[in-house]
Formats: C-alpha cells, sequence, structure tokens
C-alpha cells in the first residue's frame, strides 16, 4: 500500500463516526432529552463530498436539513483510550456538515428504526479542507457557524458541547477501535433548519476555515 496523507483522510476509506444531540439548545430545539451518554451513529466513507461537487438531496425527503459540526481526524488508533491520552491520538481537524433527512429520521425515530437512511446517504457528509491539529489549540472553544444563501442559520460554540472531544475519543475507543484517517463529528448546535435545491451553503470555523456547498438533485 502506498503512503496515505492524513491531509486527504476523505480518500482513506475509514470510519464517520457521528454523535448525537451534544448540544443542549439544539436537543431542546427538537424537543429531544438531554442524552447523559454519548448517542452514536456512523456514516460510511462514500456520505463524503468535497468542495466544487454538490450535495445531493436524497428522492425520498422533502426535508433535508443541514447540522454544522466539528470534525476530529483521527492520526494515531487505538482501543480503550483514556480520556488523559485521547489528544495525542488526534492529527487535526474538518468543519463539516451532518446532511440529514430529517423527515426520515422523524419516522425511523417513530418506528425505532436505525438512522441509516436519514443520515448515511450519498453525499451526507461535506468535510472543508483538513485542519492541522496545530491551528485550533483549543477546540473545546472554537466557533462554528453556517449561512444559507447568506443567512446566519447557526452560530455556535464547542464550548457548549456536553461530551468533551477527550470524553467522546475516549468513549467510542471503548467500544469500537479507533483507525488512523477515521473522522468523529461532535454535534451540532442549535439553528438546524431546511434546505432546498439550489441554496448555497457556506459554513466556517472563526479564524480558521470557511468552505461553500451548492445543493443539487440527484440526475434522474
Ligand atoms: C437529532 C440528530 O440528528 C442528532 C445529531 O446528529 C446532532 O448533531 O445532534
Ligand atoms: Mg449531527
Amino acid at each position: 500500500m502506498t503512503a496515505q496523507n492524513i491531509s486527504r483522510f476523505w480518500e482513506w476509506g475509514r470510519k464517520i463516526i457521528c454523535v448525537g444531540r451534544n448540544y443542549a439548545d439544539h436537543a431542546k430545539e427538537l424537543k429531544n432529552a438531554i442524552p447523559t451518554e454519548p448517542i452514536l451513529f456512523l456514516k460510511p466513507p462514500s456520505a463524503y463530498v468535497r468542495e466544487g461537487s454538490p450535495i445531493l438531496v436524497p428522492v425520498y425527503t422533502s426535508n433535508l436539513h443541514h447540522e454544522v459540526e466539528l470534525g476530529v481526524v483521527i492520526g494515531k488508533g487505538g482501543t480503550a483510550i483514556p480520556q488523559s491520552a485521547a489528544m495525542e491520538h488526534v492529527a487535526g481537524y474538518a468543519l463539516c456538515l451532518d446532511m440529514t433527512a430529517r423527515d426520515i429520521q422523524d419516522e425511523c425515530k417513530s418506528k425505532g428504526l436505525p438512522w441509516t437512511l436519514a443520515k448515511a446517504f450519498n453525499t451526507s457528509c461535506p468535510v472543508s479542507e483538513f485542519i492541522p491539529k496545530e491551528s485550533i489549540p483549543d477546540p473545546g472553544n472554537v466557533k462554528l457557524w453556517l449561512k444559507v444563501n447568506d443567512r446566519l442559520r447557526q452560530s455556535g460554540c464547542t464550548s457548549q458541547m456536553i461530551f468533551s472531544i477527550p470524553y467522546l475519543i475516549s468513549y467510542i475507543s471503548d467500544f469500537i477501535t479507533l483507525e488512523a484517517g477515521d473522522l468523529i463529528l461532535t454535534g451540532t448546535p442549535k439553528g438546524v433548519s431546511a434546505v432546498q435545491e439550489h441554496d448555497e451553503l457556506q459554513a466556517g470555523i472563526e479564524d480558521v476555515v470557511t468552505m461553500s456547498f451548492r445543493v443539487d438533485r440527484p440526475e434522474q
């Protein structure tokens, strides 16, 4: 195997592990209980989409939501990683969107079914360029924002997370072995809302990165 460059982590074909309801203000806006333990779900590597390519609205949803999130890129794998060593496993970060077919998620929730079709479809994980670890000295205190067609929809700070990044790395690695190239989506702050075909999404981490994506329908 040729040497892989972590700054192109989306090409590694590794796991995307997502944390749900990690911000109390978002849990409340969807009338969900505040979790006492992290809620986890997965996206496949085929969910990645990079700037220059569109976010495609699945044909089966009429309520596709944006969720802006800080992504943590794992640089060194491990199992049962203690919180005290967790940050040694981080290579860097990425700004991410957890695109969610909210109507499908609501239906799955009411039937007690998994969220796969709501969360893991193609292009459900737009990502920014790789952000080296040194560029975000305190990942527990960074401001995230998202605009749709120039209107601010989400603005939050990772200091509002219920479970910290070291806690999440340690918790996840107790159940799922982390590997270099894995990405952890750390949850979204409040302000999630629907997007439509032709919308322009812009998102950023204050003073660090911005990215933009257009929303489209797949060709039939
Ligand atoms: C209710 C959700 O979709 C959970 C989620 O993904 C989040 O970021 O919170
Ligand atoms: Mg999310």
